[in-house]
């Protein structure tokens, strides 16, 4: 669908205005393929808005914003992105499998392709155990399961997750971390997704770190800590924070700050 070498997501001058506020601010941005990019920030920043902008269901956004090559919310884009919500979107009246059915059939997969991702899909989210129960009588952290398994099917090139790992033990969020991974390294795709527990940053190959409707940085976990001379993503990102507050130029290698637009600065 697109040269292998330009980013998966693309934004320049991306604005989001949602009632009367300027949600997001003039982000320059790049996602690259093939890896596990983090959006981290605290609620409210705007990190929702940002991903419903780039899987093309955000109104009133302005500016660029392309994603595989093509303006976001392209129809084309439809099967290439997998999104997973904050709120499981599964019919708890069918069971898991009823449900990846029905959505792997929306898909237009044949019955046995369908039986195939389905199955794939359950594996790898770690449910198929439960995939004959109800989505209704799982756990809440078992039905943001299915939806994410939905998100699966398909094999999307880009997946747009939502604050996946919400609420899971330690455990799952590890195994579900170890499979953002997989995806990336083995199947090539491209994974974004947001969270505003730091210690998650350290576990993505790049970060966008948000904050007011801007981009405060953009670069490597390792990159961040070097550049502000902090221990950890946290600390990081407290120090970009009190630099933007003081007005201050100490940035990493990009940023927009939310009242100031300023260069990337590589
Ligand atoms: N329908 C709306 N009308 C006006 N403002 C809105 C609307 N929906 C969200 N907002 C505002 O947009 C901002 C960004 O919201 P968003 O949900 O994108 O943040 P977030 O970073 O994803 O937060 P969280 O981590 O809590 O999910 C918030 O300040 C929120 O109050």
């Amino acid at each position: 669908m697109m040269n292998k070498l330009e980013p998966a997501v693309r934004a320049d001058g991306l604005t989001v205005v949602r009632g009367s506020r300027t949600v997001l601010n003039g982000l320059e941005f790049t996602v690259p393929r093939g890896q596990v990019t983090g959006l981290l920030g605290p609620s409210g920043c705007g990190k929702s808005t940002l991903m419903r902008a780039i899987v093309g269901t955000q109104a009133h956004v302005t500016g660029t914003l392309d994603v595989l090559g093509r303006a976001a919310g392209h129809p084309r884009l439809r099967s290439a992105v997998g999104y997973v919500t904050q709120a499981p979107s599964v019919y708890t009246d069918l069971t898991a499998r009823q449900n990846l059915d029905y959505y792997a059939s929306v898909l237009g997969l044949t019955r046995a392709a369908r039986r195939e991702h389905v199955n794939r899909a359950l594996t790898d989210v770690d449910l198929v155990s439960h995939a004959d129960s109800l989505a209704g009588n799982l756990s809440g952290g078992q039905r943001g399961r299915v939806s994410l398994a939905v998100a699966l099917l398909g094999e999307p090139e880009l997946l747009v997750l939502d604050e996946p790992t919400v609420g899971l033990d330690p455990v799952l969020r590890r195994d579900l971390w170890q499979l953002f991974h997989r995806l990336a390294d083995e199947r090539g795709a491209t994974v974004l997704i947001s969270s505003h527990v730091m210690d998650e940053a350290e576990r993505c190959h790049r970060l966008l770190l948000m904050r007011e409707g801007g981009i405060l940085a953009d670069d490597t976990p390792d990159g961040l800590r070097e550049s502000t001379g902090s221990a950890t993503v946290e600390e990081a990102f407290l120090h970009l924070v009190d630099a933007a507050n003081a007005g201050s130029d100490h940035r990493t290698n990009v940023v927009t700050l939310p009242d100031t637009r300023q260069e990337q600065a590589k």
